[in-house]
C-alpha cells in the first residue's frame, strides 16, 4: 500500500517535472523578439501566435497584426521565432534577388514520401531538380495539349447547372466549383473519370479525396510537430493521411500506369500522369510544344525561371509520382475553386461587370480554344483581381539559407528562420490598391496597367519559387468562366451573404457557404 503511494506520487513528480520542462522549451524563445524591438503579437504556449486563428479567419488574424505593427512584425510558429514581412520591395530582394538564400519552403519534412517528395517541400538540389522536370509539364504547349480535357470537365458542371437553372433551384457555388476542380483532378492527374455532380451519390474516389481534403487536424498536427521536434518527427514519420486512403490512391493510380505500360504507344493520353510517366521514362512528348502566349507575365509572372537547369540526374521514382498527383489536391482543388466561386459570387452581385464579361467572351461566338481564352482581357483582369481580393493563400514562406541583412532595416535575419510573406495585407493595403475592399476589374485591364506597383500582386508567390501549377489554375477558371457565362446569368438571391462570413481554423481562405441565383440565358 506505501510502496503504491509511493510510485503513483513519483509518477505524478515525474509527471509534473516534464511538464515544467516541456514548459520552458516551448516558450524559451518567447522574448526573441521583445529583445530585439520588433513589435508583434504576444504567444501563448504550445500556438505562439497561432492562437489568433482559432479566435479568426487566417486573413483577418494577418491584416489585423499589419494595421497595429506596420510592415515588419514577429510572430511565433508555435515555439519558432517567424518574421513576417509586408513591404514588396523587401519581399521582392528575398523572393528574387537573393533567391540563392531563401531557396526553400519551411522544413514540413514528416517522415512520410507522399508529404516529403512533393515539390512543395523538397529543399535545396532536390527541389532544384524536381522542379526542372516539373515545369516543362506545365509549358504552355502541354496546357493547349490538355485544354480538351477540362472542357470536357466544363460540359459536365455545365449539365449541372442546367438542371439547376431548369428547376430554379439555388447554386451553392462552392460546392459546383469544389466538384469542378475535383473532376479535373481526376482527369488529368490520376487519368480517372469520375460521376462528380451528383448531389445524392458519392463515389469512391471523391469519397476518399474528401477523406484527404478534410484533414485540416492531420496538418496543424504535423505543422506543430514539423516545427517544434523536426528530427523526432522525421525519425518517427507522420502520415499525412488515413491508410486506407492511401492505399486507395496508390493502388489506383499502380493499376493505371501499369495498364498504360501495357498499352505502351498505342493509345495516346493527354493528361498530366500521362506526363509524369514519360517525365520518368524520358520519352518526353515534344510536339505539342510551341510556346503560346499565354500566360500575361506583366500581372502574373513566369512560371519558367528554372528553364535552362540540367535534369539529367533527377530520377523520378513512383512515389515522386503519386506525391505530385496529390500535390492537385493540395495545391490546386481548393484553391482553384474559390477563386471561381468568389468570381461567381462578385459577378452576381455586379450585374454590369458581368454584361461586360459575357459581351466580351461572347464575340468569340463559341470558339473558347486555349488560344481564344488567353485572347480576352476582361476576363483576364476578372480573374487577376478576384485573385487580389480574395487571395486563396494568406501568406507564404521562405527559409533562410545563411544569416542575411534585410535591405536597410538594421534586421539581421539569422541563417534557418522562416519568413512570412503577409501577401492578404500587400493586397489590400490602400497605399497600393485605392479602394482595396472594392471589385474592381478596371484595375488590371492593359490600359491601367501601369499604376500597379511592382510586387504588390503576388497570388502565385514570386520568383523562381513561384507556383508551378499557375498555367494549369488560370486555364481551368478561363475555360470555366469563358463557357458559363456565354449560356447563364448568376443573380443575387436573398440568401446571398453580402459581406461574406468565413472560416476560422482554416490554412487558405474559405468562406462559409456561398448561394446565388442562376438562370439560363
Ligand atoms: C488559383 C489557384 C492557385 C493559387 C492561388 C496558387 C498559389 C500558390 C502559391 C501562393 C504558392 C507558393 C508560392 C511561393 O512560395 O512563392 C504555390 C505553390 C505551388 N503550387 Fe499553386 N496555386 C494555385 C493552383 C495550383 C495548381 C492548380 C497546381 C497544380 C498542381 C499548383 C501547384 C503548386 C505547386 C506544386 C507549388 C509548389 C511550387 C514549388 O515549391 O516549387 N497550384 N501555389
Amino acid at each position: 500500500m506505501f510502496l503504491a503511494a509511493l510510485f503513483s506520487l513519483n509518477a505524478l513528480l515525474a509527471f509534473i517535472a516534464i511538464l515544467i520542462a516541456l514548459y520552458f522549451y516551448l516558450t524559451k524563445n518567447f522574448n526573441y523578439w521583445k529583445d530585439r524591438g520588433i513589435p508583434g503579437p504576444k504567444p501563448v504556449v504550445v500556438l505562439g501566435t497561432m492562437w489568433e486563428m482559432f479566435t479568426k479567419p487566417i486573413h483577418q488574424a494577418s491584416f489585423d497584426n499589419y494595421k497595429k505593427y506596420g510592415k515588419i512584425y514577429g510572430e511565433f510558429g508555435f515555439s519558432t521565432p517567424v518574421l513576417t514581412i509586408a513591404d514588396p520591395e523587401l519581399i521582392k530582394d528575398i523572393s528574387i534577388k537573393d533567391f540563392h538564400n531563401f531557396v526553400d519552403h519551411s522544413d514540413m519534412k514528416s517522415g512520410d514520401p507522399l508529404n516529403d517528395r512533393s515539390l512543395f517541400n523538397l529543399m535545396g538540389d532536390e527541389w532544384k531538380a524536381m522542379r526542372s522536370v516539373i515545369s516543362p509539364t506545365f509549358s504552355s504547349g502541354k496546357m493547349r495539349a490538355m485544354h480538351p480535357m477540362i472542357t470536357d470537365c466544363v460540359h459536365r458542371l455545365d449539365q449541372y447547372l442546367e438542371t439547376k437553372a431548369i428547376n430554379g433551384d439555388e447554386l451553392d457555388v462552392k460546392r459546383a466549383m469544389g466538384n469542378l476542380t475535383m473532376d479535373v483532378i481526376a482527369s488529368c492527374a490520376f487519368g480517372t473519370q469520375i460521376d462528380v455532380h451528383n448531389d445524392n451519390k458519392t463515389n469512391e474516389f471523391v469519397a476518399n479525396a474528401q477523406q484527404v481534403l478534410r484533414g485540416n487536424w492531420r496538418l496543424w498536427f504535423m505543422f506543430l510537430m514539423t516545427t517544434t521536434f523536426p528530427k523526432l518527427t522525421e525519425k518517427i514519420g507522420i502520415s499525412t493521411m488515413k491508410p486506407s486512403v492511401e492505399h486507395f490512391f496508390r493502388s489506383a493510380i499502380s493499376s493505371i500506369i501499369s495498364k498504360r505500360r501495357s498499352q505502351r504507344n498505342s493509345v495516346k493520353h493527354r493528361d498530366y500522369l500521362q506526363l509524369m510517366i514519360n517525365a520518368q521514362n524520358r520519352s518526353a512528348d515534344n510536339s505539342e510544344d510551341q510556346d503560346i502566349d499565354d500566360l500575361n507575365e506583366h500581372i502574373f509572372g513566369t512560371t519558367d525561371a528554372l528553364k535552362d537547369q540540367k535534369t539529367a540526374n533527377v530520377v523520378i521514382t513512383d512515389d515522386d509520382m503519386l506525391a505530385t498527383s496529390f500535390l492537385f489536391f493540395v495545391a490546386g482543388y481548393e484553391t482553384t475553386a474559390t477563386l471561381l466561386s468568389f468570381l461567381t459570387y462578385e459577378l452576381s452581385l455586379k450585374e454590369k461587370c458581368q454584361q461586360r464579361l459575357y459581351e466580351e467572351i461572347n464575340a468569340f461566338d463559341g470558339n473558347y480554344s486555349y488560344e481564344s481564352i488567353a485572347r480576352m482581357p476582361y476576363l483576364e483582369a476578372c480573374i487577376a483581381e478576384t485573385l487580389r481580393l480574395y487571395n486563396p493563400i494568406a501568406a507564404t514562406s521562405r527559409i533562410a539559407l545563411d544569416d542575411y541583412k534585410l535591405g536597410n532595416t538594421g534586421l539581421t535575419i539569422p541563417k534557418g528562420m522562416m519568413i512570412n510573406f503577409d501577401v492578404h495585407s500587400v493586397h489590400h493595403s490602400p497605399e497600393y490598391y485605392p479602394n482595396p475592399d472594392v471589385w474592381d476589374p478596371e484595375r488590371f485591364l492593359p490600359e491601367n496597367r501601369d499604376q500597379l506597383v511592382p510586387y504588390t500582386y503576388l497570388p502565385f508567390g514570386l520568383g523562381p519559387r513561384n507556383c508551378v501549377g499557375m498555367r494549369f489554375a488560370l486555364m481551368e477558371a478561363k475555360t470555366a468562366v469563358a463557357h458559363l457565362i456565354t449560356k447563364y446569368r448568376f443573380k443575387r438571391t436573398a440568401n446571398t451573404a453580402v459581406p461574406l462570413k468565413y472560416k476560422k481554423f482554416e490554412f487558405l481562405l474559405t468562406p462559409e457557404a456561398i448561394q446565388i441565383g442562376v438562370e439560363k440565358r
